[in-house]
């Protein structure tokens, strides 16, 4: 199969896509069935918290899971590229970097050691046929200027001369250089104070609105999707439980799940004692349900029907929410909402203010 190179944002649809690991007790599930379409020219924020299946989730956009996990069903369409699941070997190498920018998590020690910034810019354009090199460069050190670092002399650094914070926008401008049309940026401002981050955050939107990307940004700080992202889905226990506008979710949560993480955060104005963090605790790879809702453990709206059923999808105005208490609400009431606890204006708070927001459980 030939990749043709796609000039503009990308539309990306993920169908029915399942990612298992090898574990002692035989292969168990990280993410099950996830269905997201990403619109072409749209920032996707994944929000969930750890060990929701976000990363792994990433990892199958570049079909870049490694043993001992594996894409165990489904599809990633890309257009342009086509079903990068299937991609193998070359095309798939030149399709990551190219076609799909990224920043993994843990970008900060992901640089090599033993070369400098610039050296390891200039690899990667050879190893992508880029004609004009130097063009490269000074692309590179546009981008760590705009993200206020000094290009040339980032680019004469080796890694152990770099901050964790200038590593990560390091690692930012790499997923942005060759001029992918597709970026993903997984957890791209955890090591970042919040002035660097908000300055981050604003020049990745610029980016992605000059070149007309489609972008994923995979984050726990519901600030951060809430300042950058058009669409959110929201991830629990290897599922995608709600995804919709960022505006329409955030503003008039549905799903029990995304009420909670809501609720969780530290109010900005009033009494920071209102903030209640999500009883119990995520599950993790063994002890995700097999059968029902996989959130029923914790959610305050449990009924008979979540233990044994797979939650319906709701659709509700823009958005879509797994849940059979949201869609009793809707048989009920003709409308499908839930009040909603929290909303939008805990998460914005003053404007700009963002990494109060982590999600989280309560602690053990
Ligand atoms: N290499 C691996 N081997 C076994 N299990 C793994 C591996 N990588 C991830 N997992 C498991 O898969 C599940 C999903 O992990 P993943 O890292 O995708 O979640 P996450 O939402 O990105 O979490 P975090 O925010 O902590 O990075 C977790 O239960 C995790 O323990």
């Amino acid at each position: 199969m030939s990749v043709t190179p796609e000039k503009k944002a990308p539309g990306v649809r993920v169908s029915g896509l399942s990612v298992v690991y090898r574990t002692p007790t035989g292969e168990l599930p990280a993410i099950s069935g996830i269905d997201l379409d990403l619109v072409p020219g749209t920032i996707t924020g994944v929000v969930g918290e750890s060990g929701s299946g976000k990363s792994t989730l990433a990892l199958s956009l570049l079909n870049a899971v490694q043993s001992p996990g594996r894409i165990s069903a489904g599809s990633v369409e890309i257009d342009g590229l086509g079903d990068v699941v299937k991609l193998r070997g070359e095309e798939l190498r030149k399709a990551r970097g190219r076609h799909i920018g990224y920043v993994f998590q843990a970008a900060q020690n992901s640089l090599n050691p033993l070369k400098t910034v610039g050296k390891q810019l200039l690899d990667l354009g050879r190893s992508h046929d880029v004609a004009d090199l130097r063009g490269l460069v000074r692309e590179a050190k546009d981008l760590l200027g705009r993200m206020g670092m000094d290009g040339a002399r980032v680019l004469d650094s080796h890694q152990h001369e770099l901050s964790g914070g200038m590593r990560q926008r390091v690692g930012i401008m790499f997923a942005l250089v060759l001029n992918a049309h597709l970026v993903v940026l997984d957890e791209p401002t955890t090591a970042l104070d919040m002035i660097t981050q908000a300055t981050i955050l604003r020049i990745v939107r610029e980016v992605h609105e000059e070149r007309g990307l489609t972008t994923l940004v995979i984050t726990h700080d519901l600030g951060v999707v809430a300042e950058v992202a058009d669409r959110l889905a929201v991830m629990y226990g290897g599922q995608v439980v709600e995804q919709g506008p960022t505006m329409e979710v955030l503003g008039a949560p549905r799903h029990p799940y995304t009420q909670g993480l809501l609720r969780a955060i530290p109010r900005l104005v009033g009494d920071i004692d209102e903030a209640r963090a999500l009883p119990g605790r995520p599950p993790t790879l063994g002890t995700i349900p097999e059968r029902g809702c996989v959130f029923r453990d914790r959610c305050v709206l449990r009924m008979d029907v979540c233990e044994t059923e797979k939650p319906p999808v709701v659709s509700l105005g823009a958005s879509i929410a797994l849940c059979h208490a949201v869609e009793a609400a809707a048989d009920r009431d003709g409308r499908a909402d839930i009040p909603p606890a929290g909303g939008l204006q805990e998460v914005v708070g003053a404007q700009g203010a963002t990494g109060v927001h982590e999600v989280r459980g309560e602690q053990p």
